[in-house]
């Protein structure tokens, strides 16, 4: 369905030359949800860009949805969805009115596209909000209703960027649900981008990680944090003076790779986690440590991330849940 090979895309900043978009290979199939990972500023949204036509790739060739990008953009944007960061929405248009047009626009007949507005209106639980200003919606709804224009016109590939950015956890979980739904019932193909590294590991048959342009890893979940490595022990002591101490006994465990300290937290990788966690009890015990808290754990999602990328996503100020609900019905 997606298939790009060296995309490169540079933009002149300050008379600097930057390459958001270095050599990007990727395969996508009919029928995947491929979920695109990497840190601010790594390129994400630049390439979502290119593959869906909104910028001319510096070099490099693709097809999309079975038409060359490069000599063939009307017939990518006839059979894709795109649903940007900040939206396509007027602020002074009617809601239900906006999505019939936006479906038009596409060959559908005005009764088939209010019967499939409303259905995605009622999925997305947008209902009673067809007559309804953006302008006078609450950030959850109007981010709902820029996911029902990418979707009314039933394109068979869709492209979301960071679709459930401001979603409180309740709609996040039906996006989900409407996105899995998408591809059992129509077979849609969706590429998308979040920072939600729990919703890449729930929602994604396949994850492809881009570090400064370049895709530094791709695999089904379970296939990245494997590549990981052993278990995350991570030790939180009572008292954040004996952080130093805990370090050197983690540090010490057979096979352990130096821990890091955050805060009143210890955290070490080590080969198992189960005989590392017998062991670091008793020595804790002998050193007379006081533990607040101790866990092994398989690696997740935002181990994989660290480890490729040298940061943590949640550093990035991405949150690591849902921010708070927005009340409904407040004014942009
Ligand atoms: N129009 C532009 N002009 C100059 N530089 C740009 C432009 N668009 C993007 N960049 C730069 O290209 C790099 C990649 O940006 P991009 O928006 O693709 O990253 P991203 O991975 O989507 O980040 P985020 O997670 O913050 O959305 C960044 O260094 C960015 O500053």
């Amino acid at each position: 369905m997606i298939h790009a090979r060296g995309l490169v895309r540079t933009f002149r900043k300050k008379k600097q030359e930057v390459r958001a978009v270095d050599g990007v290979d990727l395969d996508v199939e009919a029928g995947e949800i491929v979920g695109f990972l990497g840190p601010n500023g790594a390129g994400k949204t630049t390439t979502l860009r290119m593959l869906t036509t909104l910028l001319v790739p510096s070099a490099g060739t693709a097809t999309v949805a079975g038409c060359d990008l490069l000599t063939d953009p009307v017939g990518v944007r006839r059979r894709i969805g795109y649903v940007s960061q900040s939206g396509s929405t007027q602020p002074e248009a009617l809601a239900g009115e906006e999505v019939v047009d936006h479906a038009r626009l596409y060959g559908m007949s005005t009764a088939d596209a209010t019967a499939h507005g409303q259905r995605l209106f009622s999925e997305l639980d947008l209902e009673g909000l067809w007559d309804r200003k953006p302008k006078a919606m609450s950030g959850g709804q109007r981010r709902r209703l820029d996911i029902a224009m990418g979707l009314v016109h039933e394109p068979g590939l869709v492209f979301l960027d960071e679709p459930t950015t401001g979603l409180d956890p309740q709609a996040r979980a039906n996006l989900w649900q409407h996105i899995r739904g998408l591809r059992e019932e129509r077979g849609t193909t969706v590429f998308l981008t979040t920072h939600y590294l729990d919703e890449a590991d729930a929602l994604c048959d396949r994850i492809l990680v881009i570090d400064h342009g370049v895709i530094v890893a791709a695999g089904t979940p379970d296939q990245l944090k494997s590549g990981v490595g052993g278990d995350v022990l991570t030790v939180t002591v009572a008292d954040p003076a004996a952080t130093a101490e805990v370090a050197r006994l983690v540090g010490g465990l057979p096979g352990a790779e130096p821990p890091q300290v955050q805060d009143d937290r210890v955290i070490g990788r080590v080969p198992n986690g189960g005989a590392a966690l017998v062991r670091l009890v008793r020595e804790l015990d002998t050193a007379g440590v006081e533990v607040a808290g101790i866990e092994s754990r398989r690696p997740s999602l935002d181990d994989v991330f660290l480890q490729l990328t040298g940061r943590s996503l949640r550093e990035e100020g991405a949150p690591s849940a849902a921010p708070a609900p927005e009340p409904e019905g407040a004014l942009r």
